[in-house]
């Protein structure tokens, strides 16, 4: 079976802030290192520097859909780059945007070399932002982020369906919310995925560093 691609979400979480983050930040260095799998950081915009440089890659929680000029309070790709950031995640559901600022988005991050990652609530959504031709698409039931229940077995329809509404090639697709163990990231790519998108079971976890190891040990 093929490596999956770990997105690890820090989200707002006091366990995944400050030297908590880093600490974390280090511990999935380290087990992408002995594990070869593709494991990507996601801290809170005001920390991103504080990731950089550490051997592993960092995407940005949100982007704003701005040119470089006057847009106080706002995050600019370029500021990103800067922090040694390579991608950024798009309309989490937690920050959701309207279909022409993801539009936006999407352009800005192909036009400076970042990684896109739009979330979806929906097959719908799933279908229309897909044509907007992102990196990856990532499908998550906003009722099962946080629940602990592995949308891959819970709800394996919405992301057999999800993949086979993305009819481009070149969009991967990934699925999130109550992903914790290596089952359900099994379960993931055998129903056409390339990987997931998670938080909490890492993040929350007493020991993050044996959660992740978990995550990524399956056959
Ligand atoms: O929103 C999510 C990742 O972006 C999913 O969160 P949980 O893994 O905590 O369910």
């Amino acid at each position: 079976m093929q490596k999956p691609i770990i997105i690890l979400n820090y989200k707002t979480y006091l366990e995944s802030t400050g030297d908590r983050g880093r600490e974390l930040t280090w511990a999935a260095r380290d087990v992408m290192q002995e594990t070869g799998v593709r494991i990507i950081v996601c801290p809170q915009t005001p920390e991103l520097f504080h990731h950089k440089g550490y051997g592993i890659e960092v995407f940005s929680q949100h982007i704003d859909p701005i040119e470089p000029g006057s847009h106080t309070g706002h995050v600019l790709a370029q500021a990103l780059i800067h922090c040694g950031v390579t991608g950024s995640l798009i309309n989490h559901s937690e920050d959701r945007m309207p279909l022409p600022d993801i539009k936006k988005c999407v352009e800005i991050c192909r036009k400076n070399g970042l990684t896109s990652v739009v979330c979806a609530e929906s097959i719908e959504k799933v279908r229309e932002v897909s044509q907007l031709k992102p990196d990856f698409v990532a499908i998550e039931p906003p009722e099962l982020i946080g629940s602990g229940i592995p949308v891959s077995k819970a709800d394996p329809d919405i992301v057999r369906d999800s993949v086979k509404a993305v009819t481009d090639p070149e969009v991967k697709v990934l699925c999130g919310a109550g992903i914790s163990k290596g089952e359900d990231v099994k379960a993931a790519l055998e129903l056409g995925t390339v990987g997931v998108l998670l938080a909490s079971g890492v993040v929350k976890a007493k020991d993050p560093k044996a959660a992740l190891r978990e995550l990524v040990a399956f056959k």
